[in-house]
């Protein structure tokens, strides 16, 4: 179903790379088949076609009325000056996708003044390695095969959650910005890792380690994080001693914090910029 379909990125940041480099890779898209713009940084797209030998347009309007799937990936703020430079070139036979945090399908709908498919979907960076967890939800206008193929092209890329969208909000608090969270406990691992004596160049392989270890443990035993986490914990042992220490700084109460703040900021995104949009109008 992918093969031959042609792809226009409107925004050529940090997501549209990772998705650029996990379509390529997975073989069923060709670099002539992805266009991309951006705004005013022709060195970014100089970059991006040189690298992955995509194809960087200025006119908007001419790749939007081309290809068969719209991948909206610029800031939150910047989609209603998007949604009016393609208004009146996207048709009701292409697929949008919005990668774009707190942005409400509806709102894309009602911009583009057209009864359009929309897919709002919440990727993370990890696509360029083909191991984003996805979660996807259908606007107003979409049909069952629409949604399948956005569901297909993310599934190159990872996994795949199909939700409703009253949930895409938690979805990106947890999975969207969640390589975050996971880099910044590596990092803190490493730093943990120097504290207790450990060179630098030594620390940062056994985090990864551990890391993918972990991963891979609970993916291939499938059994409860409770219960992997039981089994390296020893009675009065080491692990122990250290997880008593994350309890009294209340672990799982800051990450459950962290996830509901991030889910808010995405609701706040959304509505802040509807509510600016109004003020101007
Ligand atoms: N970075 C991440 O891990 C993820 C980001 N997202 C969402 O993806 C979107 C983009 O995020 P990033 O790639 O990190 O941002 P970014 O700032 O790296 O890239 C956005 C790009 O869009 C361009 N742009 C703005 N308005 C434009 C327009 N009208 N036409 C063409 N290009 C335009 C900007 O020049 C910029 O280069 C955001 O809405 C974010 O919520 C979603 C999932 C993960
Ligand atoms: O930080 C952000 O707003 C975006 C959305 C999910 C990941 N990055």
């Amino acid at each position: 179903m992918l093969e031959g379909k042609t792809f226009f990125f409107v925004g050529a940041g940090n997501i549209c790379e990772s998705m650029v480099k996990g379509l390529l890779s997975t073989g069923t898209v060709r670099p002539g088949d992805i266009r991309v713009s951006n705004r005013s940084n022709q060195e970014r797209l100089n970059f991006l076609r040189n690298y992955y030998g995509i194809v960087p347009v200025d006119n908007k309007k001419s790749a939007a009325g081309e290809a068969d799937v719209i991948i909206l990936a610029m800031k939150p703020q910047d989609i209603y000056s998007a949604l009016q430079e393609l208004t009146g070139a996207v048709k009701e036979n292409q697929l949008i996708i919005s990668v774009l945090a707190g942005i409400p399908t509806s709102l894309i709908e009602d911009g583009l003044g057209l009864a359009v498919p929309v897919v709002r979907a919440m990727p993370n960076t990890s696509c360029a390695v083909l191991e984003s967890a996805t979660g996807l939800c259908a606007g107003r206008y979409t049909n069952q095969d629409q949604l399948g193929l956005a569901a297909e092209i993310f599934r190159k890329m990872g996994e795949v959650v199909i939700l409703e969208e009253t949930l895409l909000d938690a979805v990106t608090g947890l999975s969207g910005s969640g390589p975050a969270y996971i880099y910044y406990l590596v990092e803190a691992l490493e730093k943990a890792g120097e504290n207790a004596g450990i060179p630098r160049e030594l620390a940062r392989p056994l985090v990864l380690k551990t890391l993918v270890g972990a991963a891979k443990m609970l993916l291939e035993t499938g059994e409860p994080p409770e219960v992997l986490r039981q089994q390296v914990t020893s009675p009065n042992g080491t692990t122990m001693a250290g997880i008593n220490e994350l309890n009294k700084g209340n672990f799982q109460g800051v990450i459950r914090r962290a996830v509901l703040r991030a889910t808010q900021r995405s609701r706040e995104l959304g509505r802040i910029i509807v509510e600016k949009q109004c003020a101007q109008q």
